[in-house]
Order: structure tokens, then C-alpha cells, then sequence
């Protein structure tokens, strides 16, 4: 008997509500495939400081460490904003784990669901055949520099080595091969020294892939062509921060915040699957997020860190036929609750 083992870190706000539906559907596919299910709960972020220890708690990083697959939810949310530096749960969890885990590829994809089309804020001709993937680094850059105040007043530094830029464009290219084999960089080469050092060293590897094709634009009008131009698009390959926000701005196309999933990976098998979205205060508690990014990203979980391409791919047809049917949240016009999807898609995969 195969088992799917895993470390389930629920986090803050609306991480453990989508985290609960997702370990329901993975209930339902150790059922139908006859999987062993073996996965343990870790605190993190704001719920590991409520319960007076560290942001990321020893025992948490010793047991994603050991199981080298993990499923996060979110971390963060006012309650927890007046703290400072690395006693928040953002820098003080979800950086350090993705650091020190050497997660530097962040995948997130962007291939808007045909029944989710129409309910878009956008026309269905800017949307209809949009199928790309935003390869984000996710271990350097800005939100890793030093940071802090003096009296001029605050800094945050940004560095990229060229190793650091070559390994996530390999990543790009390498999944480009495999896709409609076209890279599109985004940086902010015009003003930004780590950009000229982007675009340089991406030059460099697109030179090892010549069926690629190689294009290059800058990150502000890049927010205008994601929205007017997106089919043109295969493979994003974009530094840490320019790929957080162009990823949310990507969930326009998407239909909601709550259906894009994340892998993020470096060597082998080891991986961290979360939604792109955050905790969402907003919302927390009501029983409102949508909790398909999270069940999608328990899929990836499954295909990549684990092999099990099959059971990814009913996890993927459940979700597919609970939008084809409406079996949504409300963001999505439906009007189940979180865990009412949840529970729908279970069901599904189990039939
Ligand atoms: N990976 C992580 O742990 C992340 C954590 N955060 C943290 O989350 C907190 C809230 O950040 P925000 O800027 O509000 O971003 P957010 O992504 O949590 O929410 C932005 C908007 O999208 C909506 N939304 C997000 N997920 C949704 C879902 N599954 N279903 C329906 N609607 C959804 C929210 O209601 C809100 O209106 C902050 O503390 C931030 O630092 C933010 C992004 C990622
Ligand atoms: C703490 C943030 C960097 C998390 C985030 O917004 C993201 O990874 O998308
Ligand atoms: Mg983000």
C-alpha cells in the first residue's frame, strides 16, 4: 500500500477553512485509489504565536524537513501586524521555510476555467485560450534583503546572484520545452542593477535552448499586456516580488483569487503547495473562501512530490465538473459554503 504523507501547516484566518476541504478530498482519494492517508498538523505564522512559540516552531521545520511534502494554507493578518521584523508570521515563517528549504521556483498557473469565463470582469476574447504559467524565484530579491530603519528612515535591499537567476531560468526554459516553448522575462532592466543582471544571465541560458523563443519586458507594461495580450503568454519568468504581484493581478483572469494554486520546488521531490492567495481577514470565519486553489494545490502535491499523476487528475476532474455545475462560493457567483465544496468534490472523486 502506497501512503500519502505529508505536513499540513492550516496557518491563519481562512487557511485552515480552505485546508479543511482539502484534506477531505484527500480523505476520498486514499479511499478510491486504497492509499494509506499519514499526515500530521504543524502550527505556523500567527497560530504558532498565539500558542506562545515561534512563527515557524522547531518541531513545524523538523517535520515538513522529514516529509519533504507540505501542504500550507496562509499565514498572517492583523492581529498580528503591530509585531516587528521576524517575530511576524510572514517573515518570521513562510520566508524562512521557503529559504531554508531551498524552494526557489515558484509555479503558478494561469488557465482560466471555461465555465469561470463569463464571470470574469473581463471580455471572453481576452480570455479565451489563456494558458500560461508564471515561473516566480521565490528565495531572493527584495523580500530577503536586509532590511530595517535609520534616520534617513526605512531600507529594504535587493540582491540576485547570477546563480540565483540562472537556476529559476533553467527552471523556465526546461518548462518551456515541454509547453509551447516561449519565455517571456519580465524585469525592470531600465532602472534596477539586479534586472540588467536578470535580463543578462537569462540571455545567457535562452542561448542553451534555441527552439525557445525569448522575449523581454518591462514590469509595469507588463501589467498592461497581462491584461490585453494574454494569450500571448507560455512560460512568465519573473523575480520574487514582480511575480507575487503579477500572479494576483493573473487571478483577474482566473475568475477569483481562490482558484490558483502553487508549487514551489527546487530538487527532486521535495515541495510546498499552497494557494497564491493570502489569509484573507476579510472573509475568515464565514465559511465564505473558495477552497479550490487549496484542493488544487493538494493535487500538485500529489503529482509532484509523489508520483501520483492519476489521483492529481480526478482531484483536477472533480474540481472541473464542481464549476461546470456551479457548485461554487460565492466569489464564483455559487452560494455554497467552503466546506460544502469541499465536501461536493470529495464526493465526486469518490465515484
Ligand atoms: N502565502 C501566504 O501565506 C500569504 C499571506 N498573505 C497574508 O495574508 C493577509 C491578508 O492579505 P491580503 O492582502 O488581504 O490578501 P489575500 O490574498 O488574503 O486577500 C485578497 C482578497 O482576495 C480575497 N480572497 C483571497 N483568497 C480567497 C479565497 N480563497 N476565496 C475567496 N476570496 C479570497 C480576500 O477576501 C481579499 O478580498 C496579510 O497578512 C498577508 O501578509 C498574503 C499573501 C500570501
Ligand atoms: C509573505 C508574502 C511574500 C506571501 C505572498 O504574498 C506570496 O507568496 O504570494
Ligand atoms: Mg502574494
Amino acid at each position: 500500500m502506497t501512503t500519502i504523507t505529508f505536513t499540513y501547516l492550516p496557518g491563519d484566518g481562512i487557511g485552515p477553512e480552505v485546508g479543511q476541504a482539502a484534506i477531505a478530498v484527500l480523505n476520498a482519494v486514499a479511499n478510491k485509489f486504497g492509499h494509506g492517508l499519514d499526515f500530521e498538523e504543524h502550527l505556523i505564522g500567527g497560530a504558532a504565536i498565539d500558542a506562545g512559540l515561534k512563527p515557524l516552531p522547531d518541531a513545524t521545520y523538523a517535520h515538513c524537513k522529514a516529509t519533504g511534502a507540505i501542504l500550507l494554507g496562509a499565514v498572517g493578518g492583523p492581529k498580528w501586524d503591530h509585531l516587528k521584523g521576524a517575530d511576524r508570521p510572514e517573515l518570521g515563517s513562510l520566508l524562512p521555510l521557503r529559504k531554508n528549504l531551498n524552494l526557489y521556483a515558484n509555479i503558478r498557473p494561469c488557465k482560466p476555467y471555461a465555465a469561470l469565463i463569463d464571470h470574469a470582469p473581463l471580455k471572453r476574447e481576452r480570455l479565451e485560450g489563456v494558458d500560461f504559467v508564471v515561473m516566480r524565484e521565490l528565495t531572493g530579491g527584495i523580500y530577503f534583503g536586509d532590511k530595517g530603519r535609520d534616520n534617513l528612515g526605512a531600507y529594504d535591499e535587493c540582491r540576485y546572484s547570477e546563480a540565483e537567476v540562472e537556476r529559476i531560468a533553467i527552471k523556465a526554459f526546461d518548462l518551456a520545452m515541454t509547453r509551447r516553448k516561449k519565455v517571456t522575462s519580465v524585469d525592470k532592466s531600465n532602472v534596477l542593477e539586479t534586472s540588467r543582471l536578470w535580463r543578462e544571465t537569462v540571455i545567457k541560458v535562452a542561448a542553451r535552448y534555441p527552439e525557445v523563443e525569448l522575449e523581454h519586458l518591462l514590469v509595469d507594461a507588463m501589467t498592461m499586456h497581462m491584461l490585453t495580450r494574454a494569450q500571448d503568454f507560455d512560460v512568465i519568468l519573473t523575480e520574487n516580488m514582480f511575480g507575487d504581484i503579477l500572479t494576483d493581478e493573473a487571478s483577474v483572469l482566473c475568475g477569483s483569487m481562490g482558484v490558483i494554486p502553487s508549487a514551489s520546488i527546487s530538487y527532486g521531490t521535495l515541495g510546498m503547495y499552497e494557494p497564491i492567495h493570502g489569509s484573507a481577514p476579510d472573509i475568515a470565519g464565514q465559511g465564505k473562501a473558495n477552497p479550490l486553489a487549496m484542493i488544487l494545490s493538494a493535487a500538485w502535491m500529489l503529482r509532484l512530490s509523489m508520483g501520483m499523476d492519476t489521483e492529481a487528475a480526478a482531484i483536477e476532474a472533480a474540481v472541473e465538473a464542481a464549476l461546470d455545475g456551479g457548485h461554487t462560493t460565492g466569489d464564483l457567483g455559487g452560494s455554497l459554503s467552503t466546506s460544502e465544496v469541499g465536501d461536493w468534490i470529495a464526493s465526486h472523486v469518490a465515484h
